[in-house]
């Protein structure tokens, strides 16, 4: 049978069964859609579900912190309201000893009068009595013997007990002790010679010195926001105290040094606030006679107390060694070290860490002292070495920080300091066999910690010069082959005048004072830091970050006692800066030495929350893409790879996106850094002050991606690009508030007429042409890595003698947070283009 075609059978057919796919499409698109809808209702309730966990956890926790606090508080008020009775009782027991103490001595004479008397009565009855009176007499003079022996011994337990209670009121005050100098008013303080502006009000004295332990800034001035702030500390001076009854508060911590304690006293403070002043005194002034020694500071002051205390002991039995350290321009220099012709020339020394992890300088120059003259005349030799350059500020300003190290070594410590030695040989074998444990490497790397201590102690020359019989930065615990072997018993006092932190604007210092004044305010910021990261109890303290932390790690972290003596300018022209000091002084206060670490558990539920929204986050950023791209019906015919394989590309990976356009200075170019000149572009910024970079960069990047999803005037979408950048400008001084500019460059589709931002917080910006330094690093970037990497690029351009800025600076991330390898980062420098 012929086969008859029907074409408009065919058709009928082919439209049914093209209507047959269409309805099976729709049917998987509506399928699609039906899910998407169940997805997206299952994220909101998700969402919903970890905002209300979210609230809850938060109540909860605020609860329980409440309960907590109100625990704790309770607590510390019992533990506290015993403390203070404790102090009370021992105040007391202070008091009565004192007492004992100082009766003992008319009690004694008194006694000895009485003896005397009766040694002539019995003398005269012995002519004119018999055998048997001689006899009796004889008995009550030995009887009165006896119990003059027994006073003798009463005298030397009370004397013992005493020192004890004097120790254990030192310990119950804390290791760290902050005293604050208020100086008074200068001529200099009215700004004279300065460019700048200064009113009449700046002169205001605006930093009080309420009472004993109380420092008030109070500043009404027009205009300004009122400021009313209250700052406690162990012992405040005001402007009228003398240099005396500064080092009287100070002295008892000689005497622990005699006992067994290294110490360290620092002061700290704004230039020109009196730092050298309290620690050595005013230098120009004679210090000879009773007028100029009243006038001395707290270094002459401690060394004749320190000689006066040696003089009560046994004679020869205590020595005592000097060596002087400047850190300048983030350099270690030895003010002792002397050249061949015999001149004192200040040269460099490293400081290493050793393997018990206390730090160390090889081949530190030290003098044997015999007086507290010897220890001024040594000073005074090296002072003139010191750095130091005139400023608006202050005309005869330090540009160093001053280290001068007392070692005392002791032939016959007493049983305190003897109980701290056992003590310290203890924590020192635990901490070697931390080390060791960690890298069994270590003491093979380290010649030097193998060397013991009485080795070591046995190379000291005949001449008052040498090259260390022991490091002065080294523990006075001697190693535990040491303390087998007898060797002399050592503890040090640091005396540190540091160089004052400045705002730059304010000193208008240029060239190479301007470096020196980065170095200094960076080595402060180091401290700080150091600071911080103690009063936090965080796992990593940054002592390395800085020679000057490096130098003084012992006296911060280890078992030293720590005398921090603010000093503040009381005018209102210094007031932030004083804010700042008297800040540091507050964080300094909060550092607890020597308590077991707590597990911080907010911050572990921290982690995990934001790991859940970030995995969520993350999930949700894959659904939504998978379902794009099944969404974008065309992509077969399309010739351009689809949009959101290039959107996942750039999220996952950072690739595709777009890059600012530079020209490479191949010329300028050293192995460890780059040079790029970027063309005039427009970037969208936001500013953020703050002290922490991840915390403003994390808010930052969160404003611009509003942005560029769309929070713009035109409502468009901007695509991503590479790098964020984040330009730096730190504080004036440590502890600063820092000004944070995020920005994404604009992309070349919207260079032109780039859309105007909606959020009042983000702006567009016009960089005009620049030229860059750049480092790269991978890794996840942070704070402490990227100022790591700041201090490497600068340390190579001061090498290559390169003409930069190093404030304000850049650090750019290229990769988003889903990226885990060859993650890429910068830090930029700018060029100097005036001369
Ligand atoms: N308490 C005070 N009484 C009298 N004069 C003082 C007092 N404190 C400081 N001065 C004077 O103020 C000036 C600046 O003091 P000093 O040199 O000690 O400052 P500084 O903090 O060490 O500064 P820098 O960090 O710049 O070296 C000096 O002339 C000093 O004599």
């Amino acid at each position: 049978m012929p086969l008859f075609i029907n074409r408009d059978q065919i058709f009928a057919h082919q439209v049914h069964l093209l209507e047959h796919k269409l309805r099976s499409k729709e049917e998987r698109i509506l399928e699609l859609e039906t899910e998407n809808a169940i997805l997206h209702l299952r994220l909101a309730d998700c969402l919903g579900k970890l905002r209300r966990d979210h609230a809850e956890e938060a109540e909860a926790e605020a609860q329980k912190r409440w309960q907590h606090q109100r625990v704790v508080q309770q607590s510390t008020q019992s533990a506290l309201a015993k403390l203070l009775s404790e102090v009370q009782i021992l105040k007391q027991d202070l008091r009565e000893v004192f007492a004992v103490y100082v009766n003992f001595a008319t009690e004694l004479e008194n006694q000895s009068r009485l003896l005397l008397e009766q040694v002539g009565q019995a003398s005269s009855a012995l002519q004119g009595h018999h055998g048997n009176d001689v006899h009796s007499l004889q008995a009550q003079m030995e009887a009165l013997e006896r119990s003059l022996q027994e006073e003798k011994e009463r005298s030397r337990t009370e004397r013992e007990r005493r020192k004890i209670l004097h120790n254990t009121l030192v310990e119950l005050r804390g290791n760290i002790r902050v005293h604050c100098r208020v100086r008074p008013v200068l001529p200099f303080d009215d700004g004279q010679g300065s460019t700048l502006a200064i009113g009449p009000a700046t002169t205001e004295e605006v930093v009080q010195a309420v009472n004993d332990d109380t420092v008030v800034v109070n500043c009404t001035r027009m205009g300004n926001p009122g400021l009313n702030k209250m700052f406690e500390f162990e012992r405040v001076h005001c402007p009228e105290d003398s240099q005396d009854a500064v080092f009287e508060e100070v002295k008892p911590l000689l005497t622990s040094l005699l006992d067994g304690y290294n110490v360290c006293i620092m002061a700290y403070g704004q230039t020109g606030s009196g730092k050298t002043h309290t620690m050595i005194g005013s230098q120009a002034e004679d210090h000879s006679g009773p007028q100029g020694e009243a006038r001395q500071g707290v270094i002459p002051k401690a060394a004749t107390e320190l000689f006066r205390l040696i003089s009560e002991k046994p004679a020869e039995t205590h020595t005592v060694e000097v060596s002087v350290v400047e850190v300048y321009n983030n350099e270690v220099l030895d003010l002792l070290a002397k050249d061949e012709d015999g001149v004192a020339m200040g040269a460099k020394r490293d400081v290493i860490t050793t393997s018990t992890g206390t730090s160390e300088v090889p081949s530190l120059s030290y003098v044997l002292v015999r007086s507290s003259a010897d220890v001024m005349q040594l000073i005074s030799s090296v002072l003139r070495l010191r750095a130091r350059c005139p400023t608006l500020v202050h005309r005869d300003s330090s540009r160093s920080h001053l280290i001068v190290t007392l070692t005392v070594s002791s032939k016959s410590p007493n049983a305190l300091a003897l109980a701290r030695r056992l003590q310290s040989v203890k924590k020192d074998m635990q901490r070697k066999a931390q080390k060791e444990w960690w890298s069994p490497r270590c003491r093979r790397a380290n010649p030097m910690a193998r060397q013991s201590g009485d080795e070591r102690s046995t190379s000291s020359s005949s001449s008052p010069y040498h090259s260390p019989s022991h490091s002065p930065i080294h523990s006075s615990c001697p190693s535990p082959r040491a303390s087998t072997a007898q060797a002399p018993f050592r503890t040090k006092l640091q005396l540190v005048d540091l160089a004052g932190s400045e705002c730059v604007g304010m000193s208008g210092v240029t060239g190479a004072a301007l470096w020196e004044t980065s170095c200094i305010n960076r080595s402060l910021s180091a401290l700080s830091d150091v600071l911080g990261a103690l009063a936090e109890q965080r796992p990593h303290v940054p002592y390395r970050n800085s020679k000057l932390t490096h130098l003084l790690q012992d006296a911060i972290g280890g078992d030293a006692k720590l005398l921090v003596m603010l000093c503040v300018s009381p005018t209102q022209r210094y007031m932030t800066e004083s804010l700042q000091s008297l800040g540091f002084g507050t964080r300094a206060r909060q550092v607890q030495k020597d308590t077991p670490r707590r597990k911080n558990i907010a911050l572990k539920l921290k982690k995990n929350v934001k790991y859940i929204v970030s995995t969520l986050t993350h999930q949700w950023f894959r659904r939504s893409c998978e379902y794009q791209v099944l969404n974008e019906k065309d992509f077969r015919t399309d010739q351009k790879p689809p949009t959101m394989l290039k959107t996942i590309g750039q999220a996952l990976f950072s690739t595709g996106l777009q890059n600012p356009k530079f020209t490479p200075n191949e010329e300028n170019k050293a192995p460890d850094y780059e040079v790029r000149t970027y063309q005039t572009t427009n970037w969208i910024s936001t500013t953020l002050t703050g002290m922490e970079q991840e915390a403003a960069m994390n808010t930052g990047f969160r404003r611009l991606f509003n942005y560029i999803q769309g929070n713009n005037h035109n409502k468009e979408k901007v695509e991503m690009t590479a790098p964020v950048t984040c330009l730096v400008d730190p504080g004036a001084g440590p502890a600063c508030e820092t000004t944070f500019t995020v920005s994404f460059y604009i992309p070349e589709e919207h260079q032109a007429d780039p859309p105007q931002p909606s959020d009042p917080d983000v702006f567009l910006e016009n960089r005009k042409e620049f030229t860059v330094f750049v480092r790269t690093y991978g890794g996840f970037n942070n704070m402490q890595k990227s100022r790591e990497e700041l201090l490497n690029l600068l340390e190579s351009l001061q090498r290559d003698g390169a003409c930069y800025k190093d404030i304000p600076y850049y650090v750019c991330g290229y990769d988003s947070p889903f990226k885990l390898v060859n993650r890429r980062n910068e830090v930029w420098i700018l060029q100097k283009t005036e001369p």
